[in-house]
């Protein structure tokens, strides 16, 4: 008996943010891309991302960081979801709703999130069986850390950060990010990082097999040491004040910090639920962040919350 596809009226898809544990920046290729070695953490920091069949293409975008969001064709969910429909030749427009609450511009990846959730949405919206590899094609074509997201869990990023591989991790970790009034655009950082490395010899980026080991371990203590990001210098160099924001963060008892991927968000590592609260409160109290969020990590990617008729 060959099964037939259920066409569902609406589709809802949680995608979480991520932070980079390692960062390791190589040199720039001749396509402009950076060759990288780095180790994405899915946290528990969401955007929901909904789909329903419409007449027409369509987006409408609330929650607490929709502010600077583009909410027409060019939102990168808008365009995941028209590159899925172009692919597997559906010529069914969909309307998006999209519930920002990952900071935006922040360092932790809130428009490839939303992509993410998109291509998964709208994939079970129009009830396509394709490949995992195949959804992940698409999504690489779309923007390097959009694969991940599918995925979620903790990851091994190679390439410019599109290929993406489980790493074996023990336990939960307590996070506590220190968030920015004022974005920082990823190429900037990018061009940022190779203008203070111009006199560097830049080499091929390995991953840190002593934080692997501390991730397998579940080591917290041996997590926090490692904690290594290229671009952080480059994020400090264009908003200096980020170099405050990890000193108090650290002062105030974090086991490690480190700017999240091109920042400007600033991700803390704690001992459990307990000093999280406590470090995010002494970091709002302080003055020394615009705002604060507290999320565990890993957990898993883009996930169907709900596929039902309306
Ligand atoms: C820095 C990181 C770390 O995970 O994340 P964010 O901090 O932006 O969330 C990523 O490398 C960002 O990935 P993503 O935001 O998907 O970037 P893309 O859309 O693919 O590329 C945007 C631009 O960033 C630069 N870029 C990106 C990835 C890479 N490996 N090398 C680069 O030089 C290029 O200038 C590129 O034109
Ligand atoms: N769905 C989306 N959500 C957030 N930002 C988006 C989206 N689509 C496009 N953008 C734009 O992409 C830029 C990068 O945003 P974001 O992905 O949140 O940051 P980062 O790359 O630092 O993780 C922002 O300037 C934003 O205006």
């Amino acid at each position: 008996m060959t099964s037939v596809p259920v066409l569902l009226p609406r589709v809802s898809v949680r995608v979480p943010a991520k932070v980079n544990l390692e960062l390791r920046v190589g040199p720039r290729r001749a396509d402009g891309y950076h060759e990288l070695a780095t180790v994405y953490q899915a946290v528990g920091l969401y955007d929901l991302v909904e789909v329903t069949h419409a007449p027409q293409w369509g987006i409408e975008l609330t929650g607490r960081t929709r502010e600077g969001v583009p909410g027409d064709a060019s939102n990168l969910a808008v365009r995941a979801a028209q590159a899925l429909a172009d692919h597997a030749g559906v010529d069914t427009p969909v309307h998006l709703r999209v519930t920002k609450e990952i900071p935006v511009a922040g360092g932790m990846a809130g428009g490839s999130a939303d992509a993410a959730g998109a291509l998964v949405a709208c994939a079970r919206l129009w009830g396509l069986d394709l490949p995992a590899a195949e959804l992940e094609g698409i999504a690489a074509g779309l923007g390097s850390d959009i694969p991940f997201l599918i995925s979620g869990g903790t990851a091994l990023g190679s390439g410019r950060g599109e290929h993406v591989v489980p790493v074996l991790t023990r336990g939960k970790y307590h996070w506590v990010f220190a968030l920015s009034t004022q974005g920082l655009s990823t190429p900037s950082v990018y061009a940022e990082c190779d203008r203070l490395r111009a006199a560097t010899d830049v080499t091929a980026p390995e991953p840190d097999q002593v934080l692997l080991a501390a991730l397998a371990a579940g080591d917290r203590d041996g997590l926090a040491g490692r904690l290594a990001n290229d671009l952080q210098d480059a994020a400090i160099s264009l908003q200096p004040d980020l170099g405050e924001v990890l000193e108090a963060g650290l002062g105030f008892g974090a086991l490690g910090g480190i700017v999240s991927g091109s920042g400007p968000t600033v991700a803390f590592l704690v001992r459990n639920a307990e000093a999280a609260i406590d470090l995010a409160v002494a970091l709002a109290a302080s003055g020394t962040a615009a705002d604060v969020r507290r999320a565990v990590g890993p957990v898993p990617g883009a996930t169907i919350e709900a596929a039902a008729a309306r």
